[in-house]
């Protein structure tokens, strides 16, 4: 016999989002090594490079979810996302300061725009996390980028270790990691009060858990797939 679970109160639900943080891409050995200074300057460039793919397509994902939402309120509101990553004008905003890193680790703009060292397991990760977004519920494809709850500490985090650990990266290069740090957290609050206010039942409530149990693992998968890239060569 099936069990029916109630509802939980918003702070059990929150709860339970943040309980799968240890899902989350912080504790990947491949970070755990960047953070330790341990990696090269190849397999920095090959993280940088694959990152890049993932970095190219969240405006489509965000283009996505508002094409699925039906409420102005929250449309509106993530319109800012897309202008943020794309730019408000040619060689501006996040993909811009995500390129500015890849020649700090010594990509020409060339490889990496033309995706040449992208690994088919980070292309497959990414491209599901879209295909989540353009198929699912808006709200399950929301829950999703609830890793941004987690990302701010970490980028924090990499932002003092990168500096400490290859000291021919600047504090310059590293724009996107300082600029996204204080977008991250608003924009994690933000996500998180949509998430619980817009889940009115417990099997929706489920399913954003899932939605974010999925994207830890395409987070997941990136790493892997990066890093089994790296030995390869
Ligand atoms: O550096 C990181 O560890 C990290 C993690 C994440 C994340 O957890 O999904 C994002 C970002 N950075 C990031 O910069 C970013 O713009 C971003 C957007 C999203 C998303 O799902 O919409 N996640 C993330």
């Amino acid at each position: 016999m099936s069990t029916v679970h109630p509802m939980m109160s918003p702070a059990e639900f929150t709860a339970a989002l943040r309980g799968l943080s240890p899902r989350y891409w912080g504790t990947h050995p491949f970070h755990q090594r960047m953070h330790a200074g341990e990696l090269n300057e190849h397999e920095l460039k090959l993280w940088a490079a694959n990152r890049w793919y993932y970095q190219c397509v969240l405006p489509r994902k965000d283009a996505a979810i508002i094409s699925n939402c039906p409420v102005p309120e929250i449309r509106r509101q993530w319109l800012d996302r897309i202008v943020y990553h794309d730019g408000p004008a040619e060689g501006e905003g996040g993909i811009e300061r995500w390129l500015h890193l890849c020649a700090a680790v010594g990509l020409t703009r060339e490889e990496v725009v033309d995706e040449r060292h992208v690994a088919p397991g980070v292309r497959f990760a990414v491209d599901a996390y879209v295909t989540f977004a353009r198929t699912r519920p808006w709200v399950e494809a929301i829950a999703s980028g609830l890793t941004e709850m987690f990302a701010g500490h970490l980028m924090q985090r990499r932002v003092t270790d990168v500096l400490a650990g290859y000291p021919w990266i600047a504090r310059d290069d590293l724009a996107y990691f300082t600029n996204r740090i204080d977008k991250v957290s608003g924009e994690g609050r933000d996500t998180l009060d949509i998430v619980v206010r817009h889940c009115v039942d417990r099997e929706q409530q489920e399913k954003a858990l899932s939605a974010l149990s999925f994207k830890c693992d395409v987070l997941w998968s990136m790493l892997d797939a990066v890093e089994r890239a790296a030995a390869k060569e």
